[in-house]
């Protein structure tokens, strides 16, 4: 009998993305699907529905209990309220889930398949039942260059990194948006004018991005700008962000000895592609061609990116990026620093391996345990 799955936050911006690559690789053939609603109980249910073809109450514990598994997009705060309650009632099933309220939980499993599968295999065996998505901003790391991690080079890694606006969510994106052409509208005639003066142009400019651009979802103007802060602050000087780094990617990685992971984390004006600037300082000294294959091998995402201007240029971008799945990794070298000292830059889609990939992978693996 296929297994009862149940989909809450489907229809949100990171569910919408699940939905879609859900549906590219068939993956509704394998379940009986059952779709919730936090405000539509009741509604119709989407296209891909079977049986069920109207919406359940997300926050009904005996509507969700029936469910095999369950996936949600739905957010921290739903997480947080509903998951203990059903826990609770005595659901037994297994939570796979976008957020991060349950991540760093003794019970729970940080998944992404092509890094961690044993550490998920693991998890199966010994009858783990929480299986959480990582956060956008290390999945992506780890994705780009986990050959070096998985071979035991690196001794640590510094990320600076610069994050797309729909880390923030839909309504972040269209802030950006609505800010880019507040700024063109307020010098479209000068820009209409090839005499017109730079330096008035960029006078107007300043002022409207300190005026006009709108900041009801982001803390500061991004169009024009940048925000060198994410999440919350904490004690130790980290922004919550930087401090999922470590704490993720050793979890993720199911590692012992704990691998030191910091830098600085900055909203910059992209849409959905995350980009970080790495410093690795690996255990020892190898020639670059060699690093090149253990980065390649690291799974069949990575898109090697040659150290090369032209086609840096060209690959390496969000344009070039955004809304597929491939990890570009590129600008490897040896840094002045010292022969270990490796530059790396990274770049993927946060909403695919960032957010939705693999929660729906996590399924698979589920479907086929
Ligand atoms: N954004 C990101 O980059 C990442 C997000 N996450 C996690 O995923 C969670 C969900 O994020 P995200 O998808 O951005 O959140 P959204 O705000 O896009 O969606 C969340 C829910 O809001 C409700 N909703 C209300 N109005 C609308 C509308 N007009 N269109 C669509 N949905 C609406 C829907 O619930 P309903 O149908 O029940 O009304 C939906 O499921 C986050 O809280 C976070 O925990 C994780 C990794 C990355
Ligand atoms: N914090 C990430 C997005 C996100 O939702 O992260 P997390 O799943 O760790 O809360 C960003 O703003 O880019």
């Amino acid at each position: 009998m296929m297994k009862q799955v149940g989909l809450v936050g489907w229809r949100g911006m990171v569910g919408s993305v699940l939905m879609q690559r859900m549906q590219e690789e068939n993956d509704f053939d394998h379940i009986e699907p059952v779709f919730f609603s936090t405000s539509n109980a009741g509604g119709k249910a989407p296209a891909q529905a079977k049986k069920e073809t109207t919406l359940k109450d997300a926050n009904s514990i005996d509507e969700l209990k029936k469910c095999d598994v369950i996936i949600t997009c739905q957010g921290g705060d739903y997480t947080s309220e509903i998951f203990p309650k059903l826990r609770a009632a005595g659901w037994n099933g297994y939570w796979i889930d976008a957020a991060s309220t349950l991540r760093m939980a003794d019970d729970a499993i940080i998944v992404l398949d092509p890094v961690n599968a044993h550490v998920i295999k693991d998890g199966l065996k010994r009858g783990v039942k929480n299986y959480i998505g990582g956060n956008c901003t290390n999945s992506i790391l780890l994705m780009g260059v986990n050959g070096l991690f998985r071979e035991g080079l690196v001794e640590w890694v510094s990320s600076m990194t610069y994050q797309a606006a729909s880390g923030g969510g839909a309504n972040h994106m269209r802030e950006l948006l609505k800010g880019m052409g507040v700024v063109h509208a307020a010098v479209a005639d000068e820009l209409a004018t090839p005499s017109s003066a730079i330096l008035d142009i960029d006078r107007k400019v300043a002022h409207t991005i300190r005026k006009d651009v709108p900041t009801e979802y982001f803390p500061a103007p991004l169009a024009g700008g940048l925000i060198p802060w994410i999440d919350k602050q904490l004690d130790n000087g980290q922004s919550k962000e930087e401090w999922k780094g470590q704490a993720e990617v050793n979890k993720i990685l199911g590692n012992t000895d704990t691998i030191p992971v910091d830098g600085l984390c900055v909203r910059i004006g992209a849409m959905r592609c995350h980009s970080l600037a790495l410093t690795l300082k690996l255990k020892k000294d190898l020639p670059l061609a060699e690093i090149e294959n253990i980065i390649r091998s690291g799974n069949p995402w990575v898109k090697w990116v040659p150290n090369d201007r032209a086609i840096t240029e060209q690959e390496l971008t969000p344009a070039s990026i955004t809304g597929g799945l491939q990890i570009g990794v590129g600008r490897v070298r040896k840094l002045n620093m010292g022969p270990e000292y490796l530059s790396a830059f990274v770049i993927g889609d946060q909403l695919l391996w960032g957010a939705a990939e693999p929660l729906r992978r996590m399924l698979r693996i589920l479907l086929e345990d």
